[in-house]
């Protein structure tokens, strides 16, 4: 379970771009984070694995609280965090196979990921996820040689490799075509109910948001002005995430599409 409670980011000595903020995740569930540009979506997905520091309160990611830990202790509980990113963040020289096992960085030897000699128990993790998502046949192609939604599947199954407790997803579907993008949504819904996983994505695509996710949450000013199902995202509740700020336009855009 993930819980955070009261949580407040401030950048130098501006307002808070996080105000206060509770949100805990349960189980196996799908969650999206929508909300305008500027409402505080990528800062509250980095707070959680510290790529960013929150400024006061508290994040517990199963029992440990994420906010205190340095050093060892901070890389280890990044471990059980996935994150997969909107520009894929691939190796592009290297192969899939290659790029896949780099998930597992930090938990073999350096060198044995030098000489890509791979654990038994890791090639055979890697060729089920691989073959899941469908890019099994191409564990030995350099990842440049493959599309967006391949590419995009790669950095699905590296996140997974690290055996997460939960995977934080960064807009993956914005640099894709639509179908491309359903297509990365519905696998990842489908992944988080198969493996158990909590999955949160912050996305701007308020109708797939609607279509593959288990509970929408809204952003706005560094809130959480809602937070319900899919359901019950209706126009009031859009106009309050949304109205008067530069993200109405694409948000209801995207829900005309
Ligand atoms: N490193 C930083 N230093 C200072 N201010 C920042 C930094 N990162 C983000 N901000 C500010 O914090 C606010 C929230 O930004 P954030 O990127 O979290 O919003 P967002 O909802 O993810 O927006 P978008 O949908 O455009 O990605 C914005 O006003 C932004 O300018």
């Amino acid at each position: 379970m993930l819980k955070i409670a009261d949580l407040v980011k401030r950048y130098g000595t501006g307002e808070p771009v996080l105000k206060n903020l509770d949100l805990t995740v349960e189980g196996t569930s799908i969650v999206a984070v929508i909300g305008s540009s500027g409402a505080g979506k990528s800062t509250l997905l980095r707070c959680i694995n510290r790529l960013v520091e929150p400024t006061s309160g508290s994040i517990e990611l199963n029992g440990v609280e994420l906010t205190s830990l340095r050093g060892k202790d901070l890389r280890m509980a990044r471990r059980r965090i996935g994150m997969v990113f909107q520009g894929f963040n691939l190796v592009d020289r290297l192969t899939v196979m290659e790029n896949v096992q780099s998930g597992r960085l930090g938990y073999i030897s350096t060198w044995a990921a030098i000489t890509r000699r791979y654990p038994k128990d890791d090639i055979a993790r890697a060729y089920e996820l691989m073959e899941r998502v469908g890019i099994a046949q191409y564990a030995n192609t350099r990842a440049d040689a493959l599309s967006g939604g391949e590419r995009q599947r790669v950095g699905v199954v590296r996140a997974l490799m690290q055996r997460p407790e939960i995977l934080l997803a960064d807009e993956p579907t914005a640099s894709l075509d639509p179908r491309t993008s359903e297509a990365i949504m519905g696998l990842m819904r489908d992944l988080a109910h198969e493996l158990d996983l909590p999955i949160i994505i912050n996305i701007h695509n308020v109708t797939e948001a609607k279509e593959y996710t288990d509970r929408i949450v809204g952003m706005r000013y560094g809130r959480i002005i809602f937070d319900d199902a899919p359901a019950a995202l209706d126009e009031d509740a859009m106009e309050a995430i949304y109205a008067g700020s530069p993200g109405a336009d694409r948000a209801a855009g995207a829900q005309a599409a």
